[in-house]
């Protein structure tokens, strides 16, 4: 995916793209090299350079320098072939039921990959059928996006308890009557409220002049929901005292996941330091999934570089998936002025962030239009009841991520 070549339609745009390099070799010197990798990822004109994001699907196109930096693992338990003694079944899909065309690379699910300059971080490539996505999409929209999880709309809006997706729905189908408006928070009942709970962590309040929006404007603003222990933005902790049940099924994903890497490792001689290494020293039996935030993204949307270290446990491993249109991840060092690495993250793809890599800068820059994979495109196949799905997904990424507090 390289584009170096731009054609610009106008002079407008050629100016544009001009102040936009210049401003970029005046401002290079005082920028972190994190931010300088985010600029090039956001930029529209001129588009980024992709040349060297990692593409663990595509290694062997990738550069020698890119090749070098990758380790390819076994995973110590093969996914897919989790536990179906205990009748749990097959929690990542069974590929026997794959329909025509389903393109997944099958037969990859034990392998992994490593970073070596980001000791930590582990990539598994989409172990899941097309089926277990679709169903985790599901879920994410209409079930996770739900009372009692908090999201970035109850700042502004009531939403209804059965959730906005549940009246989205009502409004696809024509069957939304006049009860079915979404209220907006007044910013007098919030004063109210912080009274009477005057020990409770001050929520934001509703800034003025937010519009009142029908389901269907409203669903494409929510960007956060959380999950398990219910988490407080303004001051980046969690609320102890708000841990709603977290979903028996993300649960029982990731608890595969972390067994499938327990103890997984990489060590390599190195010319000049000597020995170069990475052992997961996790323990695989600790592992208690306490809270989650699911992301989801519209095509414009980005995740600035952070450091997630609210966890009071930052050994446990942190687990990422993600679904949807491909992104660019990133992810750096210990501070903004290390350069970050750049991967793409698709459908289906797993990432986990453990060891010394908990304490790494990351982000995402850019949701990559035009990568839904086929079998979540809305028409795909005659399920009818994906179509809905299938539509809001046309313009989204989800990310379910999980974490261990305690
Ligand atoms: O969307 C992603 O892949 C990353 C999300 C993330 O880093 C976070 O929610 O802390
Ligand atoms: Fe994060």
């Amino acid at each position: 995916m390289t584009s170096s070549k731009t054609q610009y339609k106008s002079k407008r745009q050629q100016k544009l793209a001009q102040k936009q390099s210049l401003s970029k070799s005046f401002t290079h010197s005082t920028q972190t090299q994190f931010r300088d990798a985010e600029r090039n990822f956001k930029s529209r004109l001129p588009p980024p350079t992709f040349d060297n994001v990692i593409d663990f699907y595509n290694l062997d196109q990738c550069s020698d320098e890119i090749k070098n930096k990758i380790m390819k693992i076994e995973l110590k338990v093969e996914l897919g072939k989790e536990d179906e003694s205990e009748e749990k079944g097959n929690i990542f899909g069974d590929y026997n039921e794959l329909k025509e065309g389903e393109d997944v690379i099958k037969g990859e699910r034990k392998v992994a990959y490593l970073i070596k300059d980001i000791p930590g971080f582990i990539f598994i490539p989409n172990p899941f059928t097309p089926k277990v996505q679709k169903n985790i999409i599901k879920r994410c929209l209409k079930d996770f996006a739900k009372y009692p999880n908090k999201s970035n709309l109850d700042t502004h809006y009531i939403l209804p308890k059965e959730g906005l997706w549940n009246l989205y729905e009502k409004g696809i189908n024509s069957e939304l009557n006049e009860n079915d408006v979404i209220p907006l928070r007044a910013s007098e009942n919030r004063d109210k409220e912080k009274e009477e709970k005057v020990e409770e962590k001050a929520e934001p309040l509703p800034s003025p002049g937010v519009p009142i929006l029908s389901p269907s404007q409203l669903i494409k603003k929510l960007r956060w929901v959380t999950l398990g222990y219910q988490y407080h933005w303004p001051t980046k902790t969690y609320h102890l005292d708000k841990r709603f049940s977290f979903p028996k099924d993300i649960e029982l994903l990731t608890t595969f996941v972390i067994k499938s890497i327990n103890g997984i490792k990489f060590i390599e001689k190195n010319e000049n330091n000597g020995e170069q290494y990475f052992i997961n020293d996790y323990d695989h039996k600790k592992w208690k999934p306490e809270a989650g935030v699911v992301n989801y993204y519209q095509l414009k949307d980005n995740l600035m570089a952070h450091v997630d270290k609210s966890e009071f446990n930052m050994e446990a491993p942190l687990i990422s998936f993600s679904f949807g249109h491909t992104c660019i991840f990133l992810i750096g060092g210990i501070t903004r002025d290390i350069a970050p690495i750049a991967l793409y993250l698709r459908s289906g793809d797993i990432s986990v962030m453990c060891g010394p890599c908990r304490a790494n800068f990351h982000g995402v820059p850019r949701i990559l239009e035009g990568t839904l994979p086929r079998y979540l495109e809305p028409n795909y196949d005659d399920d009818p009841e994906w179509k809905i799905y299938g539509d809001f997904m046309s313009t989204t990424r989800i990310n379910v991520n999980v974490r261990q507090v305690f």
